[in-house]
């Protein structure tokens, strides 16, 4: 890992000068999507790397303690004892990445994973998520609000308002880091490189409460942004794609997307996140599968 990114100096001028290729963005990511995925044994080994690059997240009106309990419980033990073992991996401290939930559940989360005895980090979504619509003070103070109950990671919804109309000098001048992981997020499926520089931590796709979400296309565009980032500056920006990623096949179309787009290194939790809130239901469903070689009944396999 290198370290967390410091941002740099927003060159307007290059950044206006970069074009994509569309055609040549929408082949790769077929491309992409038809390359052979991992079988048998490898295919656990994938899927478990998977799971700890979750950010299990519950992000729902009607979110209470007992369920973010819940959700904490599972990702300390995202994978059931027996079936790991089985795999020899009940020993390896396999977790999510993180959980995410909203600021107002932070101290919830918290309380369930301290009193777990776990250290797995708390990410919340702040500043007006998800349209990012509400006046900069609120937002400060959503972010103030979640660090205080216990964040350690803040997915910031950027504003929108500031990016399309192009002041991107103002949009800068609104980041405030706080001292932590930041993950930038936009409200629809775009790519907005334009958050790397302001020293964003990660880039994610979208709030996941769009029509349109996480799509490979848009994710090949900001993986690229992320790579020349590296090239140019040294510093390892993270990737996050978030919303509707729901099957484990998806799960190993992404890992191999990452792979393919920006090497080994970023595939682990430290730079990379899948944004999911019943992509794990699946992956530890296809796991029972590969070890007992039958489909778990739903009460089988405890869910968050
Ligand atoms: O960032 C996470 C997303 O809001 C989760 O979306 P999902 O419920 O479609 O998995």
């Amino acid at each position: 890992m290198s370290g967390r990114n410091p941002g740099a100096v927003l060159d307007l001028e290059s950044l206006s000068k970069v074009r994509v290729n569309t055609q040549a963005v929408l082949k790769r990511a077929q491309h992409i999507q038809g390359l052979k995925l991992p079988k048998k044994q490898w295919q656990a080994a994938w899927l478990l790397k998977a799971v700890s690059c979750i950010d299990l997240t519950t992000l729902a009106g009607d979110d209470t303690p007992s369920n973010v309990h819940r959700l904490c419980m599972k990702a300390i033990q995202p994978v059931r004892y027996d079936l790991l073992k089985k795999l020899d991996m009940h020993d390896k401290g396999l977790t999510t990445a993180a959980v995410c939930v909203y600021p107002s559940r932070v101290a919830d989360a918290s309380k369930s994973l301290k009193a777990a005895n776990s250290g797995l980090p708390v990410a919340s979504v702040a500043t007006g998520f998800p349209a990012g619509q509400t006046p900069l003070e609120t937002r400060l103070q959503e972010v103030r609000t979640a660090v205080r109950d216990g964040a350690a990671e803040i997915d910031i919804v950027i504003n929108r308002t500031l990016a399309l109309t192009g002041q991107w000098e103002v949009h800068m001048s609104q980041w405030e880091s706080a001292g932590m992981l930041l993950k930038a997020e936009t409200s629809e499926s775009a790519s907005h490189p334009l958050s790397i520089p302001t020293g964003s931590d990660f880039i994610k796709t979208s709030t996941g409460k769009e029509a349109v979400n996480a799509t490979y296309p848009v994710t090949i565009v900001m993986a690229r942004a992320i790579r020349d980032y590296y090239l140019r500056t040294g510093h390892k920006v993270g990737f996050k794609p978030a919303g509707g990623i729901r099957t484990a096949q998806e799960s190993l179309v992404w890992l191999n997307l990452i792979k393919e787009e920006l090497g080994d290194d970023w595939l682990c939790p430290h730079l990379f996140r899948l944004g999911a809130s019943s992509l794990l239901a699946d992956i530890e469903r296809q796991i029972y599968h590969y070890v007992t070689g039958q489909y778990a009944a739903y009460h089988e396999l405890p869910m968050a």
